[in-house]
């Protein structure tokens, strides 16, 4: 569990977060979002102890993560974005290593097996690739079966099947009832794997939302294939005719999809190849990103807490 209440941090006078609540409940993945400087970082070193809160209150596994640092660790994964690891040590020396630092870690052999790095045990940590790297990282989050992680940015550099398999050990560890906080700039990611997304601007929370509400604060869209734009489509509609396609693109879905078979069942038609697609996670960010005053995202209440 984390709880996050008023959360403010300043470095001198830089204020990198200022004023975020939210929660993240058991087994909940929540993706943290938002553009380079937008506090991410700072709230995750904050959530790990790395660093004390300016003000306001944050607790995690039960405890202030800064105060009861000893007690909160047994408890908390935590893979931020730049480990400090002895490059003489091999993969398999450093993960015996941290192993020795708390209870019940998972067998060696496991946890390589699980971020894919078991042929490279025998490699020295100075000499693996980036991606690597980033795999080792994950694989000493997770080797104290940890009840909330915090990954920073868990896929930057990974290859497309290191990807894949970084969302699989994720997703299983939050169905067995990890609480997960990630943040991303791979709005896929935080898609595939986030039950509800946080975004972040200028160190203030703007979005708190499950990822079915936020989406549909997004332009989707409902499409059929046709040889033309047909002329008996109601004026208001604001249909498009494009590569063998009509386009019709809404912010209200599922009244839109509603309204179009209606319109095809009134006259008798089947409409081939329909498609009704929400917006991605990426066309609402970008929204927000270039419409702050009431883009799609501006539809969207602050739901602070709330799953
Ligand atoms: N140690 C520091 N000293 C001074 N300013 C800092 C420090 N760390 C971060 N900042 C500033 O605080 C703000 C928030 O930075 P932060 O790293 O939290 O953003 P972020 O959202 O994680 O960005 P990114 O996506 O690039 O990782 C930025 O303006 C940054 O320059």
């Amino acid at each position: 569990m984390i709880e996050v209440n008023d959360l403010t941090v300043a470095y001198g006078s830089v204020h990198a977060v200022r004023g975020v609540s939210f929660q993240v409940t058991p087994g909940e993945v929540v993706a943290l979002l938002g553009r380079n400087g937008a506090g991410k970082t700072s709230t995750m070193q904050v959530l790990a102890g790395h660093r004390a809160a300016t003000s306001g209150r944050v607790r995690v596994a039960g405890g202030d993560p800064y105060r009861d640092r000893a007690t909160v660790r047994r408890h908390v994964g935590i893979m931020l974005q730049e480990a400090g690891f002895l490059g003489e040590l091999t993969v398999a020396e450093t993960v015996q290593a941290w192993r020795r630092f708390g209870r019940d870690p998972l067998p060696r052999d496991e946890v390589l097996d699980l971020v894919d790095l078991r042929a490279q045990a025998r490699i020295r940590v100075g000499r693996l690739s980036g991606g690597q790297r980033r795999r080792l990282d994950l694989a000493l989050a997770i080797l104290h079966r940890p009840q909330v992680l915090f990954l920073d940015e868990p896929t930057t550099g990974l290859d497309p099947e290191a990807r894949q398999n970084t969302w699989q050990v994720i997703e299983g560890l939050a169905l067995a009832g990890t609480t997960v906080l990630l943040t991303t700039h791979y709005l896929q990611e935080a898609e595939r794997l986030a039950g509800r997304v946080l975004m972040m601007e200028a160190g203030r929370l703007t979005v708190s939302g499950d990822l079915p509400t936020v989406l549909s604060a997004g332009t989707g869209t409902v499409s059929f294939a046709a040889d033309r734009l047909p002329e008996d489509l109601p004026a208001d509609w604001p249909a498009e005719y494009a590569a063998g396609r009509v386009v019709i693109r809404t912010r209200r879905l599922d009244e839109t999809a509603a309204e179009v078979f209606a319109w095809a069942a009134a006259r008798g038609r089947v409409l081939p190849q329909v498609v009704v697609r929400p917006a991605s996670l990426e066309e609402v960010y970008l929204g927000l990103s270039d419409d702050r005053q009431g883009g799609p995202i501006g539809a969207v209440p602050e739901k602070v807490g709330h799953r």
